[in-house]
């Protein structure tokens, strides 16, 4: 079997509710059903009533304050909750999504159980950010069909597969001699952009990365500086003389939209930024700027002096093997509405505002 397209089978199994295995080396099969997509019936037929353990992310235990009993080695280990006859679906939900926390106290007591599989359950949770869901599976039913290795997840998502599609010139407010290059992956959806602008002139480029944010970009949210800084980052190129502004499908840095959407409602209720991702379940940066090192080699970069306020954007480019010749910072003023996530990241983040 191929195993790249396993994973998008598994990946589109897990989106329909259907349950899937994951098979590491010198583990036991580790049968997973992912309660976001789950209902009662799925459930059922997954498992008898009250048997099916839950398999949740260690930042998700941490904000229920569930740890493991037994020390785990890598503080990522996800966590598993022994079943009990009180944690049903609906009680599942609760645990697995934050949303709730604030308004339904949980039932319980939920105790926790030993992690006899840490490889394909960190794979699982894994998986689940790959997908768009929240990371929290029952597990332990019945044997599904779909089984992968924790292994196959690395080749879906390396960023050597990806390869130039096709490029035409996209004049642009700002830029009028730009061209655009769009990049594909055969694994994935994600169809990752470049817009060249102006012309090399023997510097190395400036170079912005930009991870989509729909709401920023497309709908002129003021929760962020996404929309700003993409405008800004096309005119600072544009002064400069040359460079390449990637526009990387890496919504939510890096969760997905639905996702950081329910970051957003859980800001609403008071959490910042960075505790809103944690309550999620999922890292507070979640991208692979491997993505953009891979691009820029494509297009015959090796070197970049690079717009950004993010330390982690540098240090990931270069640990792709790019060259960052120098950081450009690239703050734009504050709103009433996006100060706090500013602050935050200033704070928080590392950002160097
Ligand atoms: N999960 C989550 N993602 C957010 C939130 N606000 C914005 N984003 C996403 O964050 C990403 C924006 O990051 P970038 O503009 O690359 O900025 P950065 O990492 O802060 O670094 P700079 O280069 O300094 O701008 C986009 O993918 C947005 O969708 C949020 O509250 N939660
Ligand atoms: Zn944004």
């Amino acid at each position: 079997m191929n195993a790249a397209r396993d994973v998008a089978r598994a990946i589109d199994a897990l989106r329909r509710g259907w349950p899937i295995a994951i098979h590491a080396p010198g583990e036991a099969p580790l049968p997973l059903l992912a309660v976001e997509t789950a209902d009662p019936r799925a459930l059922a037929a997954f498992a008898d009533a009250g048997a099916s353990p839950l398999l949740i992310s260690s930042g998700r235990a941490a904000t229920l304050k569930l740890t493991n009993q037994i020390a785990a080695a890598d503080p990522d280990t996800p966590v598993v909750i022994e079943p009990a006859p009180w944690l049903d679906f609906s009680t599942a939900v609760a645990l697995a999504d934050p949303q709730f926390d604030l308004a339904t106290p949980l039932k319980g007591p939920f105790r926790t159980d030993a992690v006899t599989r840490p490889v394909a359950s960190l794979a699982a949770i894994r998986l689940a950010r790959i997908a768009g869901l929240l990371p929290a599976f029952f597990i332990d039913g019945i044997d599904p069909e779909v089984v992968i290795a924790p292994a196959s997840i690395d080749r879906h998502q390396d960023a050597r597969a990806l390869h130039l599609a096709t490029r035409a010139r996209l004049p642009v407010d700002g830029a009028e001699d730009a061209e655009i290059v769009a990049f594909r992956a055969p694994d994935s959806s994600d169809e990752h952009i470049a817009l060249l602008i102006g012309q090399p002139n023997g510097a190395s480029p400036l170079v912005r990365l930009h991870s989509e944010c729909l709401t920023g970009d497309v709908l002129g949210s003021l929760k962020c500086d996404c929309g700003p800084q993409l405008r800004a980052a096309i005119q600072a190129i544009r002064t400069n003389g040359w460079g390449i502004l990637l526009y990387l499908r890496q919504e939510g840095r890096g969760i997905g939209l639905v996702n950081k959407l329910r970051a957003y409602a859980l800001q609403d209720q008071g959490f910042d930024t960075v505790d809103a991702n944690t309550r999620l379940g999922f890292a507070v940066d979640a991208r692979d700027f491997g993505v953009a090192a891979r691009m820029l080699d494509l297009l015959g970069q090796r070197e970049v002096r690079l717009l950004t306020n993010n330390p982690a954007k540098v240090a990931g480019l270069e640990a792709a093997g790019m060259r960052v010749v120098e950081r450009v910072a690239h703050a734009l003023p504050a709103n009433p509405h996006n100060a706090r996530y500013l602050a935050t990241k200033r704070d928080r983040t590392g950002h160097q505002l």
